[in-house]
């Protein structure tokens, strides 16, 4: 027990302890035949026999004899009655107190007087007694004493044991590894909550188990024999015939040099590549390096960016619907200096025409029935400071684009049945898969929002007029849902290659890892090819069959013709093949790599004849 809580709770070490204390007092009254008093700090009776035994919680003075041995800490020997004798003399109890001698024995524990332990004459016989053998009783106190300290050290090393086991066991059962522990002879001793969840077992299933029972994989004698812990080892688990895969660490548990077990920590390998997947995707998102594409329009849509995320003037971005417009309006966000305050994003075409304006502009209490006490801000407000993203703003209803073009005049808002103008700094970045101009033609959009919220236009171009990304999408996603799924899928055959490559991606970028994500998770190969595309993919092909018949050439023949065409039509110098890899939508690096890669370069002969 620790200093401030004994102080709290003013128990003293042998009170804590007080039936033992009160059972050696019986031994010794019993072997010795006087009454003994045990008696704490406190100079409370703790214990004794006889009138102590009826004394027990009674408290001594500070002038008692205890109250003096406790403070002096020596042993003392009392031979004649308290009335003649001076240690007695400030008791309040003398002219009451029947005692004819007695021996006092402080208990000392870590270096303090905790109490004292006594033995008392009452009568001539008993004095004699006492007296004749006093040496031989100290001797016998001192040593009872010095029992009484080290079983109230036992104790209290067990209370803290057991204390710092609960704390471990706290600690151990909050952790998400499982964690496994095993005797010398490979049998588990333990395992934590995390680990009944993985294994789907209980505690008592599984303990006194072998782990081989449990785990395939690792051999005990050879971790016992080396020693040494082993990191990040694949171990096997089958349940009802699953297998599950973990990743584990497995450390030696020592005492003096020996090897008494191991612990075996371990993870889910499913759960990991999740993880790792979720981590990349987030790492990689929202900035436009994060964005994948290397063709010249994808290069130049990024510079661009960059530009003018800078400044605060209101963008609009169209392109076909998965073209990664939003990437592109966070990446914007994210390299502004907006980029600490908030991004909000509002999908125009989805949300109920009714609730569209509360949604945008927010309430006052009252507005409306059904108003929140209080109100509600809009995404405007909610934006301050930051970024809104207003996607597909082609469908935003005529009388919403008219409020919409007042704030963006106005910098400012009103809620509805509000009475005052909000004040609002927020840059406007829009976007839609809509020919907006079209729209205006036909009266669906106002040209005058559509002047101010295309301030600075960007278009994306779908997926299947960016060759070059696309293939290097379809590679991204493959390394991505391999890491999601375990699985070590090298490639795809010519055939589904050229098919990618021809599929009109209507749905483009998110078409494409919808498409990989499925390929991938069916296959069983280590090669994706066309049977396991999706029946969409493979549908297409089927109702435009020439498209992907083998008479198609392959991607590397269609590469080739168009470089070999590009070289043929501006020539071989250095600014001729700059030209020609513009034209093809081709970085110079890329376009350079390719040309060594498909011998263009100095087999080709006519283009030589031609430059
Ligand atoms: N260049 C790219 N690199 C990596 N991922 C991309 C790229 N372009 C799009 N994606 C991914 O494709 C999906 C669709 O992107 P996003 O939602 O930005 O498209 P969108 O044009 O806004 O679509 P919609 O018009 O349907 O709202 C997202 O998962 C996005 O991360």
């Amino acid at each position: 027990m620790s200093a401030v809580s004994k102080l709290l709770s003013l128990t003293s070490e042998l009170k804590l302890n007080k039936s033992y204390v009160q059972q050696i007092a019986e031994v010794i009254a019993a072997v010795i035949e006087f009454e003994v008093a045990i008696i704490d700090n406190n100079l409370e009776v703790i214990a004794g026999t006889g009138k102590y035994q009826s004394e027990i919680g009674f408290v001594y003075g500070k002038g008692s004899i205890t109250g003096q041995i406790i403070n002096s800490g020596s042993n003392f020997v009392l031979d004649d009655e308290p009335l003649n004798h001076n240690i007695c003399k400030d008791c309040n109890q003398k002219i009451i107190c029947k005692l004819k001698a007695g021996i006092l024995s402080p208990i000392i524990w870590t270096g303090d007087v905790i109490g004292t332990i006594s033995i008392f004459a009452f009568d001539d016989r008993e004095k004699n007694e006492l007296l004749s053998n006093r040496d031989k009783l100290l001797d016998f106190l001192m040593k009872i004493s010095a029992l009484i300290s080290s079983k109230i050290g036992e104790n209290e090393m067990h209370g803290r044991l057991s204390l710092m086991a609960n704390q471990f066991s706290a600690v151990i059962n909050s952790i998400v590894e499982g964690l496994v522990t095993i005797d010398h002879s490979g049998f588990i001793t333990h395992i934590n909550k995390s680990a009944e969840k993985l294994l789907n077992i209980s505690t008592q299933q599984v303990c006194g188990r072998h782990i081989n029972d449990i785990f395939q994989g690792f051999s005990v004698p050879k971790v016992l024999k080396l020693g040494q812990p082993y990191v990040e080892q694949e171990i096997q688990y089958i349940n009802k015939g699953e297998v599950c895969l973990f990743i584990s660490t497995i450390t030696p548990i020592k005492t003096n040099q020996e090897i008494i077990g191991l612990v075996i920590s371990f993870r889910s390998i499913r759960e990991l590549r999740k993880l790792a997947g979720r981590l990349i995707r987030e790492d990689r998102k929202y900035t436009l390096d994060g964005i994948l594409g290397t063709s010249k329009t994808m290069t130049i849509l990024k510079q661009k960016m960059q530009l003018v995320a800078a400044t605060d003037s209101t963008i609009l971005i169209t392109g076909e619907s998965g073209t990664g417009k939003e990437l592109f309006a966070r990446a914007i966000h994210e390299e502004s200096h907006r980029k600490n305050g908030p991004f909000i994003a509002i999908n125009c075409g989805a949300i109920p025409e009714m609730l569209l304006e509360s949604e945008l502009f927010g309430y006052e209490e009252g507005a409306f029935t059904g108003a929140s006490r209080g109100g509600k801000p809009g995404k405007f407000e909610l934006a301050n400071n930051g970024t809104i993203f207003l996607d597909e703003i082609g469908d935003m209803p005529m009388h919403l684009q008219v409020k919409l073009l007042r704030v963006l005049q106005e910098v400012k808002i009103e809620r509805i049945g509000g009475v005052k103008p909000v004040w609002i700094d927020v840059r406007i970045i829009a976007a839609t898969n809509r020919n907006l101009e079209e729209m205006i033609k036909e009266k669906l959009f106002r040209s005058d929002l559509f002047y101010r919220l295309s301030v600075i236009p960007f278009y994306i171009p779908p997926l299947r007029e960016r060759k070059e990304d696309l293939m290097l999408l379809l590679h991204h996603f493959l390394d991505k849902y391999n890491l999601i799924l375990g699985k070590q899928i090298t490639g795809f055959t010519q055939e589904v290659q050229r098919k990618m490559l021809t599929y009109p991606w209507q749905g483009n970028v998110r078409e494409l890892e919808n498409a990989v994500e499925y390929a991938v998770n069916i296959a069983t190969n280590d090669i994706i090819d066309s049977t396991y595309l999706s029946s969409r993919v493979n549908d297409y092909f089927e109702q435009n069959a020439s498209l992907a018949s083998g008479d198609q050439p392959t991607l590397a023949e269609l590469e080739k013709t168009a470089i070999a065409a590009a070289l043929k039509r501006f020539g071989s110098t250095g600014q001729a093949k700059e030209k020609a890899a513009d034209s093809l939508g081709m970085s110079r690096s890329t376009f350079y790599r390719k040309i060594k890669e498909l011998g263009l370069d100095t087999k080709f002969p006519n283009i030589n004849k031609l430059s």
